[in-house]
């Protein structure tokens, strides 16, 4: 390497790692990468070189800082600080709209309502104290999780320190992205392993991996959608928590939206139901909730799940033939 100076080195890193950031969102989220892997390759090894040259320049969430680590001996529980709650289902549109007529007659107020994809991946909860994750869990029975901290602070795609240097716990969804699944499933073929049946359990095989590496190899991403106890941080809706979410460098699925009433629902599914495979994940629902938090707390929830929401299920897709 030439001879640079410390500030040169500086001004190169912080450039490099902002590039880094961009391509790994243009592949993971965007899936439309605008450099080849050989070009991510070649700067990411300028990274690693230059961060050895000048060790003080290595941030906690350069994209290098994922390599390395020991292979667990199995995985700790961890108590979640509030249960993992599932989702009522529902599988047709008149259950939509007995979901809605129940809502009616819990509360007088107005609302509106928030309209997500339901991402067919991993439930996990990461929590950060002053901006670095610290912890990820997954839901394991709803009241406590495996701590998976390992695996997933090797996902490039997950923040390893936010942009807030606040303590804060979020929760959303790890995903393998179809064409890493495909590419997964063709190196297994190659070498003679048994190939993964879909994108979710390929997530979840790599996540539960008691090898870090494991998952270091294999692109995962995340999305994430819910704050644990979001009012203290200021917002009081599900569309200012998720702008929160997003504000914080977590990945945010863009497809949500604020709509009005349960006809604006139906057709938000249509469109996903018929759009759903030209996604670069795999969706297997929508997920509307109601997004005023006032009336969410109105609502509350029952031994199970919460009243303010409900999964919309797509009926399983037809076999590739
Ligand atoms: N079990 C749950 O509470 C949820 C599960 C999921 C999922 N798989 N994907 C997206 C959302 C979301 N955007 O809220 C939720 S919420």
């Amino acid at each position: 390497m030439k001879d640079i100076t410390f500030n040169e080195a500086r001004h190169r890193v912080d450039e490099l790692q902002e590039l880094l950031w961009q391509y790994s969102h243009e592949y993971y989220v965007l899936d439309q990468p605008s450099v080849t892997d050989e070009e991510y390759d070649q700067l990411y090894y300028e990274l690693v070189t230059l961060e050895e040259a000048f060790p003080e320049l290595i941030h906690l969430d350069s994209p290098t800082q994922a390599v390395g680590g020991q292979l667990l001996e199995g995985f700790e529980k961890v108590a979640h600080s509030t249960p993992m709650m599932s989702l009522d289902d529902a599988f047709d549109i008149e259950e939509l709209s007995a979901f809605d007529r129940r809502l009616q007659r819990l509360t007088a107020s107005a609302y509106t309502y928030t309209a997500e994809l339901k991402i067919d991946g991993l439930a996990i909860n990461l929590r950060y104290e002053e901006g670095e994750l610290v912890e990820a869990a997954t839901r394991g029975d709803g009241t406590v999780g495996e701590n998976v901290t390992e695996n997933i602070k090797r996902i490039r795609m997950i923040p390893k320190k936010l942009t807030q240097a606040i303590d804060i716990e979020v929760r959303g969804e790890i995903y393998m992205p179809k064409r890493s699944f495909l590419e997964l499933n063709q190196a297994r073929e190659l070498e003679g392993l048994e190939i993964f049946a879909n994108p979710r359990n390929a997530a979840a095989g790599t996540i539960r991996n008691l090898d870090p590496s494991v998952t270091q190899r294999r692109k995962l991403s995340g999305f994430f959608y819910t704050i644990v106890q979001a009012e203290q941080y200021g917002v009081s809706s599900q569309d200012e928590a998720l702008d929160l979410i997003e504000k914080l460098g977590l990945p945010v699925n863009q497809e949500h939206t604020q709509l009005q009433d349960i006809q604006d629902i139906v057709d938000y599914i249509e469109k996903y139901q018929e759009g759903r495979q030209a996604l670069p994940y795999d969706i297997d629902g929508i997920v509307v909730k109601v997004n005023e938090f006032s009336i969410q707390n109105q609502a509350g929830f029952t031994a199970r799940s919460p009243r303010w929401a409900v999964a919309y299920k797509f009926p399983a897709e037809e076999a590739e033939t």
